[in-house]
């Protein structure tokens, strides 16, 4: 029985070979920001109001003028298809049929266009540029022809955090595992058999742009290559390229939250990146507040890392976030049960939410606000 993200994330241990599972659920050096990210929620307090009427709750939100179902879509997540193949595609479609957006990663191991469709009203495509911008630009064009409503620039990753297990482990590309991973895929023959036809899945995305030597492109995405000359002067080159609505993620120091809203951003997302970069940075709940404080209501501010439940969910809003972005739990649930578990995740945090709305009175996403956070709140 699967009562929370925990139960799933145990599922997926069972499932996933090490290599996959610690891929996914790890985060940089000591892993001291991944669980910064969940303490500090821990300590964000409701002082619940009580006799308000809450027969009839309204989950919904509008964004760039399309509505959500609820107030929390799927964060970009590359390399989906190691966890299960075609996972980009289930999480896509997981993701429709809650009425929640799914951002589509540049490391992705579906094309661009296969997962336009199953996701197409709410689809927001998340862009890495590396060093040759010609690519970006490539992808861009395509993302744009296949429907995708937003642009997700992620700014955090001009190089890659430490994370030590994925070393350990030997993941990078090519693709050569010392023995004792090896052994522990034979270990996991329910994984191993899924990809006997299929074999490692590649980046497609980068594999089909032009006039470039894709696997050289493709070990350096997964390590992580980034264009570190990319500065604010580089959004006007990107703003010529998408003219759609355009959201920073990674954005956690406020003086950067004000300069995003001056160079015409449309959107930011407070991540640390799940932990996974800046081992020091602080936890997103935390930058949230203050994010927020610089924003002054300009444009929406959404956030994800560490979310682990509807309550989580919920706590975030009080303080002011749009919405909230879903990474590892819907891993987690794609890894033991495909598009069923991702489905199943979502499921979940729907309904936690919608108890955490009546235990607060408040019957709607606007009256989840800052006056239901509890005085003493230590943040
Ligand atoms: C396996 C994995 C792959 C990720 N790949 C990307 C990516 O390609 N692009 C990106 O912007 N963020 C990526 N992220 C970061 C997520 O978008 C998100 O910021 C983070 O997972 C949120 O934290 P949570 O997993 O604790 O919910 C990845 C995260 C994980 C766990
Ligand atoms: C495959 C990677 C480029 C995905 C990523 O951004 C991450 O692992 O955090």
């Amino acid at each position: 029985m699967k009562l929370n993200t925990e139960d799933h994330r145990r599922a997926a241990r069972r499932h996933l070979p090490r290599f996959v599972f610690e891929f996914l659920d790890g985060g940089a050096e000591r892993q001291c920001c991944l669980a910064r990210n969940r303490g500090d929620l821990d300590r964000v307090l409701l002082n619940p109001r009580v006799l308000r009427d809450s027969t009839v709750l309204d989950t919904r939100i509008e964004v760039f003028g399309e509505t959500w179902r609820r107030p929390f879509g799927i964060a970009p997540m590359g390399f989906t298809g190691l966890t299960r193949p075609g996972g980009d595609v289930m999480l896509a479609r997981a993701a429709a049929a809650a009425g929640v957006p799914f951002v589509l990663s540049t490391a992705s191991n579906s094309r661009i266009e296969a997962v336009a469709q199953p996701g197409s009203a709410l689809g927001w495509f998340q862009l890495y540029v590396m060093r040759d911008r010609a690519i970006a630009g490539q992808m861009i064009r395509r993302a744009r022809a296949a429907g995708f409503k937003a642009l997700v620039l992620t700014v955090d990753v001009p190089v890659s955090g430490y994370r030590e297990r994925d070393v350990r482990n030997g993941f990078r590309l090519p693709f050569r595992p010392p023995l004792a991973t090896l052994a522990d895929i034979a270990l996991h023959p329910r994984w191993l058999l899924r990809f006997l036809g299929s074999g490692m899945p590649a980046f497609v995305n980068l594999a089909e742009t032009e006039g470039t030597d894709t696997l050289a492109l493709q070990a350096a995405l997964l390590s992580r290559d980034m264009d570190r000359s990319l500065d604010w002067d580089g959004l006007a080159w990107l703003r010529r390229e998408w003219d759609g609505p355009l959201v920073l993620k990674g954005v956690l120091h406020p003086d950067d939250a004000r300069e995003a809203c001056r160079r015409g951003v449309d959107g930011v997302i407070v991540s640390n990146h799940g932990g996974r970069q800046l081992d020091a940075a602080p936890s997103s709940i935390d930058a949230l507040r203050r994010v927020l404080d610089a924003i002054e209501d300009r444009i929406p501010v959404f956030v994800d890392s560490g979310f682990r439940s509807g309550l989580d969910v919920a706590r975030a809003l009080a303080l002011g976030a749009r919405a909230v972005f879903l990474g590892r739990p819907l891993l987690y649930g794609l890894a033991h049960g495909g598009e069923a578990g991702a489905a199943a995740v979502l499921d979940q945090f729907g309904s936690e939410l919608e108890r955490t709305m009546t235990l607060t009175g408040a019957p709607t996403v606007a009256a989840l606000d800052r006056n239901l956070l509890a005085s003493g709140d230590p943040l």
